[in-house]
């Protein structure tokens, strides 16, 4: 089946901030995934591609099922990659937030010590998060635990940000600080983003790529 690929239209809410200087070459691609094929024992998601730049944050959308986490598992060494390739940009290191959550584990950790971990600054969190950093991970609310994780992949060095279901268990409040979070992101930074949520995808994303049911890409297109 041929591929859709549209260009983004004009007059997206989000502007493109190029972290280039004036008169530099085009940024390379923080990420970029050329008719990737990728799965566990077999083949679930592909051939797909798409890119990351530097200052951009690209949605990854689709139905249940349709191989979005598997896209990332690959980059996080958790899915096989049959065909394709996958390049990330030398040095940039990579901040990855998966759908299932760490909970707290046998030593569980302070919000501070997870931040410290991920090298994360603790003045990444919003004001009205910052009490979580003196909390037990372990006897966080769902959605508390998920707000830390997140914006503790936020605050870490690497320079593409992957979110696989960012929103989960966010109450409006969290969900506004992570848009806004988003959308302040580094410049020099790229985010490919997960999400079932299409308003959050539309407010926080330039691009999103569609996977259709059965894991074929099924169209690239700005997300407003
Ligand atoms: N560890 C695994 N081993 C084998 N198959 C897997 C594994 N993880 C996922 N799958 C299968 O791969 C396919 C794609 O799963 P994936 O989690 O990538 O989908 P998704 O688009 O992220 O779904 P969702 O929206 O439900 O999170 C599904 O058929 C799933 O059953």
């Amino acid at each position: 089946m041929p591929l859709t690929i549209r260009r983004p239209r004009a007059g997206h809410p989000r502007p493109f901030r190029s972290p280039e200087p004036e008169g530099s070459t085009v940024a390379q691609p923080l990420l970029e995934v050329e008719q990737l094929q990728a799965g566990y024992a077999e083949p679930v998601v592909g051939p797909i591609s798409l890119q990351v730049h530097p200052g951009e944050v690209i949605g990854l959308a689709g139905p249940n099922g349709s191989g979005k986490s598997t896209v990332l598992s690959v980059l996080t060494g958790r899915a096989q990659r049959f065909g394709g390739r996958v390049h990330t940009r030398s040095g940039a290191g990579i901040a990855c937030q998966s759908q299932a959550p760490y909970q707290g584990g046998e030593l569980p950790l302070r919000g501070d010590e997870l931040l410290a971990l991920m090298g994360a600054d603790p003045g990444i969190l919003p004001e009205p998060l910052q009490p979580l950093l003196r909390r037990r991970i372990d006897r966080l609310s769902g959605g508390q635990r998920q707000s830390l994780l997140v914006w503790s992949v936020l605050g870490h060095p690497g320079g593409l940000v992957l979110l696989d279901e960012p929103t989960n268990n966010l109450d409006a409040r969290g969900r506004q600080l992570l848009i806004e979070g988003l959308t302040r992101l580094d410049a020099r930074r790229g985010a490919l983003v997960i999400s079932h949520d299409a308003d959050f995808i539309r407010q926080v994303c330039h691009r999103v790529v569609t996977l259709e049911p059965g894991g074929r890409l099924q169209q690239t297109e700005a997300a407003a």
